[in-house]
């Protein structure tokens, strides 16, 4: 029989049973019950290990005997009070304490079937914890529906259910009164019970720990492209008054972190629209990354054609070149995160086939027009609705055609006392060419006088002369070349091709960044050009196969022999004196006598095009020499190949090695420039390496490697296998580069 200070108590016995027999309730929340009541009530449960129960006394401070209460001067009167109290008491906490158990089960259920990450560990751990904390001498009692509470662990789904009935504590009720449940407010019956604990906690958790991003200072309406983005959600039909914060959760902060900034490449051709070699594939895929980032990009391109996806948004403009009124309008796209703008104007319009061509005074109005233009673009073609201005913005130029870019930004803003903020980076994609001119061509660029002496250099060659690349690299705030080997080259009289002296006077700003790749377009496994004629996808894990069918395809599409075992050679470029076309030409004799097959891809010099086809005509069943612009065929061409042959007297970085080891198709390549950094030679010892380099440009060399090649390509198909597989293993993707072009960027940021 159980008793309280040793009389019979019949009530608090049934009141107790009915809590001791309930299904939540465990021998351990029992056993935290007893150790909880005894310093609260004067009495306390204790039970064995056959969970037989019973009341013990225990004594109360403050209380005279050491018993119990002090209801009044008469002994029943005061026991009746006591134990009338008690009962009450005991009552609630009973009731309580499951709730408490309940709670806890419930946590360590959410615990148990969620998988996400720290967030939410740090916040369970942290309501976990609270549990015991709660004030019990001022909290009411509360109902709770044992039945479906008793089964909330069974699955995740469940606990939004659980989460909305437990109802609040709340303080101001008192002991005895009917209890109340607080109902759930619509708001959060409508979230899940998970993202509700994820959601209060990551808010505080993101405030503490997520840098501050620059703001806006003298532009107003700048934004982030993870603002943009935003922005365009919103306007996409997220509506409604309720902020849901759990995307808000989801949303990772930008990669560049601090240092998101605004940035604007501007560049003579971009692909897909425009591209008569690398400059386009940089300028179409580097401003993708860097959005991936968290910058908001732009690009600025002409607009040499109708194309498709860009639409006109009503800003004219216009501008002086060389004394005459030229009118521009824009066209903009937002894609993958970038806004490509488009520059219309009568000099770009019908130039798409022949981007450079003209003549010289003709692509030095029409680069003029571009980088007046250019640099205003922040200030009056919205992008998404909003300007980006000229806070935090720095501009990327690339190559001597828009190298008057960081000239101007000088001369016109910068040294006014606007766009104080704003920084120019050059990139140097070609040094051998530079807009070069007579002295008088200074006068068609529309700058005062004084600034000439930028202009001017001197060199054996030309003489005294007008170049605008020496007067974009003494201007912009940093320049890069695309790779660290070619960095080093420029600074030689050799490879600087008369700029070394200004190059090695600003090498404290220059920088070797090897450019990346768009893994989206070249990408053996979803490549659209491979998905017909007989060519197919693949990847590392259908390489022999898939590679084969290629080359098999393309020896069928160029009418060659289909024939597995013979090598298939490719090459594919601008044909002039910097691609070593001539090179091959003086190892054709030799080649001729091997069992191979070549495959060349290009256009440029007309002699060497006329190599080309003389190739193709002296050796019809080894030699095809495809004189053009064919992007499919390019593509082709580097699924198909065994081999891709590069032997380029310099080469600034050259993707078509990229590409190639990307596809599995095994680089031969001079060791220069970009060539050098990107194609470790193969080490047959340590079967290590990607492919051959030859270390200078001759035929003799380039026949030896070719010859190994070839040979390791017979005999040594394991050795031959492992190349490929390396080559394809490699993370040659824009983002690392990215990483880097930031730093650069950051670094001119805080540069005076
Ligand atoms: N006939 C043809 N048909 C179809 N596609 C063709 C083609 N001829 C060339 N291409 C394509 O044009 C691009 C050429 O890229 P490269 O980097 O080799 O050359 P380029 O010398 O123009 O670029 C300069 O800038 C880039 C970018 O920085 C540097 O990598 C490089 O070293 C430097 O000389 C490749 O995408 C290639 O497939």
């Amino acid at each position: 029989m159980a008793s309280v200070c040793g009389f019979s108590t019949p009530i608090i016995e049934r009141k107790c049973r009915n809590v001791l027999t309930s299904p939540t309730l465990s021998p351990r929340k029992i056993e935290n019950l007893a150790v909880f009541n005894g310093s609260t009530t004067g009495v306390s449960l204790f039970f064995n290990k056959g969970q037989h129960w019973r009341f013990k006394p225990v004594p109360v401070a403050g209380s005279r005997d050491g018993v119990g209460g002090t209801a009044g001067d008469d002994p029943d009167d005061s026991l009746q009070a006591s134990i009338e109290k008690s009962k009450k008491v005991l009552a609630l906490q009973s009731d309580f304490f499951q709730l408490i158990a309940e709670r806890r089960k419930m946590v360590s259920s959410i615990r148990s079937h969620t998988t996400d990450l720290d967030e939410d560990d740090i916040f369970l751990e942290q309501k976990d914890k609270s549990l015991p904390d709660v004030d019990l001498t001022s909290s009411s009692p509360v109902r709770t529906d044992e039945d479906k509470n008793a089964s909330i662990l069974s699955s995740s789904s469940r606990v939004t259910s659980a989460m909305e009935e437990v109802p609040e504590i709340r303080p101001s009720d008192k002991v005895g009164d009917e209890p109340e449940v607080d109902l759930p407010s619509e708001k959060a019956s409508n979230l899940d019970s998970t993202q509700q604990l994820k959601t209060t906690d990551s808010k505080a958790f993101k405030s503490d720990v997520l840098p501050s991003f620059p703001s806006s200072s003298s532009y107003p309406a700048r934004v982030t492209a993870a603002e943009n983005e935003n922005s365009t959600k919103s306007g996409s039909g997220v509506v409604g008054e309720v902020h849901d914060p759990a995307v808000e959760v989801e949303k990772p902060p930008p990669l560049a972190g601090a240092n998101v900034m605004n940035i604007i490449l501007v560049a003579a051709e971009c692909a897909p629209w425009s591209k008569t070699g690398g400059l386009g594939d940089v300028a179409g895929s580097l401003p993708k990354a860097l959005a991936r980032r968290g910058h908001r990009v732009m690009v600025v391109a002409p607009r040499y054609a109708d194309y498709a996806e860009p639409q006109y948004i009503g800003v004219q403009k216009k501008y002086k070149v060389d004394g005459q009124d030229m009118e521009v309008s824009y066209y903009h796209a937002y894609i993958d995160g970038v806004d490509f703008v488009f520059m219309d104007t009568a000099m770009f319009r019908h130039m798409q086939s022949d981007i450079y061509g003209g003549k010289r005074q003709d692509i030095l109005k029409r680069m003029v027009l571009f980088c007046k233009a250019a640099v205003e673009v922040p200030w009056y073609v919205p992008c998404g609705g909003v300007c980006y201005g000229d806070g935090n913005l720095v501009f990327i130029a690339n190559d001597w055609h828009t190298a008057l870019l960081p000239v101007y930004l000088k001369a016109f803003y910068r040294d006014n006392g606007l766009m104080s903020f704003t920084r120019s980076i050059l990139v140097i994609h070609n040094i051998a060419h530079q807009g070069r001119g007579p002295l008088e061509d200074f006068r068609s660029v529309g700058l005062p006088d004084h600034y000439l002496d930028l202009f001017r250099l001197y060199d054996p060659v030309g003489g005294e002369h007008f170049n605008i690349f020496a007067a974009g690299l003494k201007t912009a705030d940093r320049v890069v070349s695309v790779s660290h080997g070619y960095a080093w080259e420029i600074k030689t009289v050799e490879g600087g091709w008369g700029l070394h002296g200004i190059i090695n006077e600003s090498d404290w700003k220059l920088q070797g960044i090897v450019n990346g790749i768009d893994t989206e377009d070249w990408n053996p496994q979803n490549d659209v050009h491979l998905r017909s004629d007989g060519y197919t996808n693949y990847s590392i894990e259908t390489l022999q196969t898939g590679k084969a069918q290629c080359k098999a395809a393309l020896q069928k599409e160029l009418g060659l022999p289909v024939r597995e075992e013979v090598p298939l050679i490719g090459f594919i470029g601008r044909l002039d004196q910097q691609k070593g076309v001539d090179i091959i030409a003086e190892a054709i004799p030799w080649m001729m006598d091997q069992d191979l097959q070549l495959v060349m891809l290009g256009t440029g010099r007309q002699d060497l095009e006329e190599l080309l086809r003389q190739f193709e005509a002296q050796h019809r069943d080894k030699v095809r020499g495809w004189v053009g612009f064919s992007v499919q065929t390019a593509h082709r061409i580097t699924a198909g190949s065994d081999i891709l042959l590069m032997p380029s007297r310099f080469e600034p970085c050259g993707l078509n090695q990229l590409y190639a080891m990307c596809y599995g198709t095994v680089p031969v390549v001079h060791a220069v420039g970009g060539l050098r950094d990107t194609v470790q030679p193969f080490n047959p010892f340590e079967e290590s390496g990607l492919g051959w380099t030859f270390d200078s440009a001759d035929a003799s060399k380039l026949i030896h490697a070719l010859e190994n090649c070839v040979l390791t390509y017979r005999d040594y198909k394991e050795s031959w296998d492992g190349l490929r597989r390396r080559g394809m293993m490699q993370d040659l993707s824009w983002d690392n580069a990215a990483q880097k072009y930031e730093e650069v960027l950051v670094a001119a940021k805080y540069q005076w």
